[in-house]
This record gives structure tokens, sequence and C-alpha cells, in this order.
């Protein structure tokens, strides 16, 4: 796809939806009135001994010929005129709509004739006398539709005018999704369909449910009655009874059993379901590209892993299983009940109007209040998991108090909304409370009438048997009523948590993480031309201005300047963690946007000032981005001087660090993560110096382990000690996202720019860090002659570590 397209659609309530409506009911009326019109005899006389003035079978017919011919005439009118209101000028159209156009006024016009013409000879020979009633309505029908459609017909042209100004545009980006004027994505409309086909492999499993919820429910249905024949063989033999009852145990033993399977298998569907959706939604979060996560929070995205699709599980499951176990019930039980007393039936569903509207209007206001509700509750917990994930720098800085308010907050606005829940379910719960058992008073009262009826005039009322199984029926569907509009609460729920969940199902990542061109070999070079970056979190803040410069294979570049110049963000950009707004990076001679992500980010490895190890053992820390024996393992740390550090721990390279193991020092942690880069054997090696003093002999450990994965590779350093820059082959200053000066370190020295600066600044600090804090517009430059002097023996300070 490529480009922006855009769509038309119609709203559902127009002119042509209107006619086709009226067409089709002109059919169905007409042939229902005629199969009503009596016994099979009688039809098929109407058909083999056609009399005009007496039969209706030709009107039947004409009426659905109308039916079919006129809605092909109106469909085809109405997509002709949608195409015309693109190329209005196209005179094969506009031929085409006219012949459709007249075919359907013609045809109307001999239909209502023809309807006319019967109704004149029916009413002159007064055969409608003779015909059934039945066929009388017939003939008004087909005459009242014919001029009717007639009519409709006439005005058809007149009103595909106007879908000029009803249609709706939808546009499409490239990528398929829909877009508004301003080119933002709409979301898209979710529906629990799309949920039930996501369901698709669980299919069989709920098919089988199926048939174990239809045997359930068919015992829960005959229970009842077979309840109401034990009553009333109660009052002839014991004989009957023990007849009655063996037959009700095993239709309720039936029932259990089937109920077993019922929950057993419709529960299992939704574990699976939800096992397989996490899965899948898991992969859709973390294929995402870097910027997703600086906008996303944390809490956010395990909120939905975690909460939202546990809601979804059941509903296309469990609740899906209930709401036609209900129904069922519902339909089944009414049914039954007509068919013991149609009186008390009517009674009682004289009460449902009043429940239902009250339904309704307290579901619409709940499902405003819980949707509140939930919100607030998922701020609180991105506010605790927050403050419980840094809570070390909670503690440093005593901010207890200050997380507690924040998550105090949310919560009292959650726990305001719950008060409206409980209120309004407490109201509701009291108001169909009154109303149910009102009617179920009212039942009683008159089935009791019936009962005394049915003594005084056996035949005219009912048995005491029947009203007991008719009241368990109208508790049956009492009961079944209050489930389902509890599930409908569900079933909203299910709806918000899908529309979030699709949302990141849907999401196309704008980095993919695999994909491209796979080289035989990488050489290492890095070129970087006129490249421009902003941060997609925050547009009104460019990083990068046209930067250029190059890292020639097998060389050592070291990257410095200010604190938030635009290092770390080169350093990100060549892990293509984002894509640049302009200018293009060449790895190995080649775009980098066509490199396999996967393939090329194995050949690049980067040690960070502090690294981020995973709650596992040290081995499969180290072998994090790849399979390796222990051997390697070994191998790697050995040469990242962090052997010997994890021998001495009891369990060795299986001790667990991270969250729940042990804690490593800044320097032990940066070892292991430098032989976690050794283990990838990489071309080019990406290193941020730690600006973090350790200790001098853990300085001393990390940074000979740097120096040796260093060797033989094509390294970019975001370098902090003078010892790194004075050995680089070049040095790139970086300031306010432009290369302030390029050269070696003594070209730039001579040079006396912003380099001389943070040098001279670094080593008047006394240490032998190149790097932040200084500014280099706000630094201030010492005397130079002072400076020269406090260069030489500073410096030795600096390298000598
Ligand atoms: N993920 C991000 N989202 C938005 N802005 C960012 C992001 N990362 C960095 N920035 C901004 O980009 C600018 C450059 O940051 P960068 O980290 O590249 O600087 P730096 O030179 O590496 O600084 P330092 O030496 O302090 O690490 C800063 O203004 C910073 O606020």
């Amino acid at each position: 796809m490529e480009g922006n397209r855009a769509y038309y659609t119609l709203p559902l309530f127009r002119y042509t939806n209107f006619v086709r409506f009226l067409v089709f009911l002109d059919g169905v009326v007409c042939v229902a009135l005629w199969l009503a019109g009596g016994r099979t005899q009688y039809l098929e006389d109407n058909v083999v001994h056609f009399d005009f003035y007496r039969s209706v079978f030709e009107l039947a017919c004409l009426s659905l010929l109308r039916m079919c011919l006129l809605f092909h005439f109106f469909t085809r009118i109405e997509e002709i005129s949608m195409k015309l209101l693109d190329e209005p000028y196209d005179r094969g159209l506009i031929k085409k709509r006219q012949a459709y156009y007249v075919s359907a006024i013609f045809f109307t016009l001999l239909s209502t004739a023809y309807a006319v013409t019967k109704g004149v000879f029916v009413l002159h020979e007064e055969s409608y006398k003779e015909m059934h009633s039945t066929y009388v309505a017939v003939c008004i029908a087909s005459l009242v539709f014919s001029v009717l459609e007639l009519l409709l017909a006439l005005a058809f042209l007149r009103m595909a005018r106007r879908l000029q100004v009803m249609r709706i545009v939808h546009r499409y980006n490239s990528d398929g999704q829909e877009i508004d004027e301003e080119g933002n994505t709409i979301k898209k409309k979710v529906n629990l369909r799309r949920l039930f086909v996501m369901a698709r492999d669980e299919w069989w499993i709920l098919g089988l449910g199926g048939i174990a919820l239809l045997v359930s429910s068919a015992s829960n249905m005959m229970a009842p009655l077979f309840f109401s024949f034990v009553v009333d063989a109660a009052l002839t033999s014991i004989e009957k009874v023990n007849h009655t009852v063996l037959v009700l145990l095993l239709i309720y033993i039936g029932g259990a059993i089937a109920a077993f399977f019922r929950s057993w298998l419709f529960t299992l569907a939704g574990m699976r379901f939800v096992a397989r959706l996490r899965e899948e939604l898991f992969a859709a979060i973390i294929k995402n590209e870097i910027a997703f996560f600086d906008t996303t929070r944390t809490g956010e995205l395990t909120n939905r892993l975690a909460s939202d699709t546990g809601v979804v599980q059941n509903t296309v499951t469990v609740n899906i299983s209930m709401l036609f176990r209900y129904l069922l019930q519902i339909v089944g039980s009414l049914s039954i009940m007509f068919v013991l007393s149609a009186k008390l039936t009517g009674v009682l569903l004289s009460c449902v109007p009043i429940v239902s509207i009250g339904a309704v209007v307290y579901g619409k206001y709940v499902q405003g209040i819980q949707k509140a509700f939930q919100d607030e509750l998922a701020t609180a917990s991105t506010v605790a998991e927050e403050s419980i994930s840094s809570v070390r720098t909670v503690r440093m800085f005593s901010g207890e108090d200050k997380s507690k308010r924040e998550y105090n907050v949310s919560i009292d606005k959650s726990y305001g909304y719950g008060k409206k829940l409980a209120l309004a379910g407490g109201g509701f719960n009291g108001i169909v409370g009154v109303v149910a058992f009102g009617a179920i008073v009212l039942v009683l009262w008159y089935g009791a009438k019936l009962v005394i009826m049915e003594k005084e005039h056996p035949g005219t009322g009912l048995t005491i048997g029947t009203l007991t199984g008719f009241m368990m029926y109208t508790l049956n569907v009492a009961m079944a009523f209050a489930f389902i509009s509890a599930l409908y609460g569900d079933f909203m729920k299910a709806l918000g948590a899908s529309e979030r969940i699709f949302e990141l199902l849907d999401r196309k990542s704008e980095v993919n993480i695999s994909g491209g061109k796979v080289l035989d070999g990488l050489d290492g070079g890095i070129l970087f031309k006129n490249v421009t970056f902003t941060y997609p979190s925050r547009p009104d803040n460019e990083v990068l201005k046209e930067v250029s410069f190059s890292v020639e294979p097998g060389k050592v570049v070291a990257l410095v300047g200010p604190s938030g110049g635009g290092k770390s963000t080169i350093v990100s950009l060549i892990e293509r963690f984002y894509d640049p707004d302009s200018g293009t990076i060449l790895l190995g001679g080649q775009d980098l946007s066509t490199l396999d992500p996967r393939w090329f980010r194995q050949q690049i490895s980067m040690v960070s000032q502090e690294p981020t190890l995973f709650a596992c053992t040290i081995k499969e820390n180290i072998a994090y981005g790849r399979e390796a024996t222990d051997e390697e393992v070994e191998e790697a740390a050995r040469q990242a001087n962090a052997h010997q550090f994890i021998t001495e721990f009891e369990e060795g390279y299986e001790t667990m660090v991270g969250e729940r193991g042990v804690r490593l020092s800044g320097g032990q942690k940066q070892r292991v993560a430098i032989a976690r880069s050794l283990i990838m054997n990489p071309s080019i090696l990406l290193l941020d110096e730690a600006t973090s003093a350790l200790d001098a002999e853990s300085e001393h450990l990390v940074q000979e382990a740097i120096d040796r994965a260093m060797k033989g590779r094509t390294v970019l350093v975001i370098a902090h000690r003078l010892s790194t820059v004075r050995n680089a082959s070049e040095v790139v200053v970086i300031d306010k996202g432009r290369i302030a000066e390029r050269g070696t370190h003594e070209d730039l020295l001579h040079k006396g720019g912003v380099y001389k600066k943070l040098v001279l600044r670094q080593l008047s600090a006394g240490h032998g860090h190149v790097m932040p804090p200084i500014n280099a517009d706000t630094a201030d430059i010492e005397e130079e002659g002072s400076q020269e002097g406090s260069e030489g023996s500073n410096e030795s300070n600096g390298t000598e570590r």
C-alpha cells in the first residue's frame, strides 16, 4: 500500500435503506398473508384452479418479484450515483442509471396498475365476500405497497443527489490504519466479534462445552415440571410418587454431570485463550520501537498484560456460555410456562418492561462510573509500581510520604467512584427486588385464584402441582434475568479492556526488530551523514543537527562534550533504537535502515555506564545475547576480569543476581556486562565510560577489561577519561547537537576551542575525567598560563590511575 487512500461509506439510516426495507416488508407481508389464508388444500386449490376474481396467488408472486427486482434496481442506482459523484460526466454510467431508473418506474407502474385492476374487479364482482379475510388483506397490501413503491421510485433520483452531502469519507494511511483529517489515526472500532474470532483455536472446546450446556439446561428446564408432577402425584398414589421422584433424580444427576463438563470445558477454553492472548500481547509490546517505551508508562503496559487480558478471558468463554445458558433458561422456561398456563404467564410478562427499562438506565449509569473507577485504579497502580520499583531512590530522598500521598490521591478518587457504584448497585437491587418480588406475589395470588377455580370447575384453572412448577419456572426466569443484567456489565468491561488490548496488538512498530539485508561480514566502519534527530517524545527539541562524522574500521573515536549535548543519542541511533529525521547512517557502507536489525545488533555490543542485569544466574546473564557453552562463558568472564569474583561466590556462575539474588557492586556489574558483550564477539563496540567513581582497584579492573575488549575492534566511546581521549584516533566534540570540533587530542588542545575548555575545566577540578557536569558555555576559563602549567601535572594524575 502506498500513500493515503480514501473510501466513502453511507450512513445506515438513509433513503435507499428505507426503500429496501419497505420492499422487503412488501414481499414478506404479502406471502405471509397468502400462506396464512387457509388450509393446504385451499392453498393448492388457489394455485391449481386459478381464478382471477378469487385467487391471490399471483399477487403474492408479484410481490416477491417486486421485492427481488426493486431491491436490485435501487441498489444499482445508488451504486452508480455514488460513482457519478466522482465522475459526473461519465456518459456510460449516466445511461446505465437511467436504464435502471426507468425500469424501476415502469415495473412499479405496471404492478400498481395490476393491483388496481384486480381491486376493481374484486370489488365489482363482490368476490371479496367469498374470499378468505387474509386474501382480501393481500389485495389491499399489494395495492398499498405498489403505490408506495411507485412514489418512492419516482423520488429516488432526487434522493440520489443528496448522497453528495450524506457520504462519509474514511481515509487510510499507508499502514492501512484509518486516519482523520489531520492525519491522526482513528481508533479501530472494537467489537466482541473480533474477540471471538481470536478464540478460534478454542472453538472445538467451546463446541463440546456447548453440548454439555444444552444437556444441563435441558435438565434445568425439565426439573420443575417433574417437581410439579411429584406434587400432583402425592395426591394420588405412592407408586406414582416413587416413579416420578426417580425420574426427577435421574434428571438432576444427568444435569449435574453435564454441568461439570460445561464448567470445566468453558473454563479450560478461557485459560487457553488468555495464555495465548498474553503471549501475543507481550510479543506485540516488546517489538515496539524504543520511542514507544519513552512515552508509555511501564505500569500501564503490565496492567494491560495482567488485568485487561483477565477481563477478556471470561467474556469469550465463561460469560458467553452463561449468556446462552440464561437465554435458554428464559426461552425454555417461558415456553413451558405458556403451556402450563398462558394466563398466568401473561400476568408475569406484564411486569417485564418495568424491570427492563430500569436495567437499561442503570446499566448506562453504572458503565460510566465503572470506567472512571477503572481508570483511577490504573493510575494508582502505575504510581505504586513506579514507587516500588524505585524504592531506593524513594528512600534516599525520604520520599515515602510523597509516594503515599500520590497513591492515596488516586485511591481516594477511585473510592469516590466506588461509593457511587455501591449506592447505584444497592438502589438498583432494592428497586428491582421490590418489582421482581411484587411480580412473584402477583403471580402467586392469581395462581391461587386459578387453583380455587379448578376445584370449583375442573378444567378451568390450575392444579396445585402445576402452580408449584410454574412458580419454580418464574424463579428460574427471574434469576436468569438478574444474571444477564450482571453479564451485561461484564461485557461492557470486556469491550473497554479489549479496546486497549487491540490498540496494542494492532500497533505497527516504526522500527522493525528483524527483516532486511544480512551482509557476509561487517568491516565495522560507521558513517554519519547530515543526521538530524528529534526524540518523538519531545518534538520541539532538536537533539542532533546535521551531524556528520565517520569511524574508520578498527579505529577508536571518542565522543566528548558537555552534558545533554547528544552523545548518548548518537549511540542510540547506531543501535537503531530510533530512526533519524533526516540524513543517513551507514554501517559497513550500507544504509542502517536497510540492514536486518537482528543481524547488525549481533555485530554491535554496547557497554553502558549503568548496565542492567536480568534477574537470573550470572551465566545466563553473560550468555544473554547468544547460546554459549560453559567454556565460552568462562572465557568471556576471564577476559572481562570477572572470573575471579564470580568463582568466589558459593554458587559460582549459577549465582542468582538481580532483584531476588545477590547484589553486585557497580564495578562487578560492569565487568559482567563487558563479558556479556565480549561473548558476542562484536565488530563494533559502543562504550559509555563510567563517570561514577569506582574505587581504584575496581576501576583498574574495569579499565583493563575495557582496554582488552577494545583491541581489534571499531570503537565509539563516550569518553570521560583523559587516557581514553589521548589514545583515540579522533576526538569528536558534540555541543548542543552539533559537531563543535574534530581532531586528535593534541590538535584540539592547540586549537584552543571548546575541547580545551573542557579539559582545563576538568583538570582544574583535579581528576582525570573530561566530561560532565561541564557546560562549555558557562565554564570559566582559567588564565592561560596557569592552565598550561596545571595541564601537564594534572594530566599525568588522570592517566596514571
Ligand atoms: N529518551 C529521550 N526522550 C526525550 N529526550 C531525550 C531522551 N534522551 C535524551 N533526551 C534529550 O536529548 C538531549 C541529548 O541527550 P543525550 O543523552 O544524548 O546527551 P549526552 O550528551 O549523552 O548527555 P550526558 O553526557 O549527560 O549523558 C538532552 O536534551 C536530553 O534531555
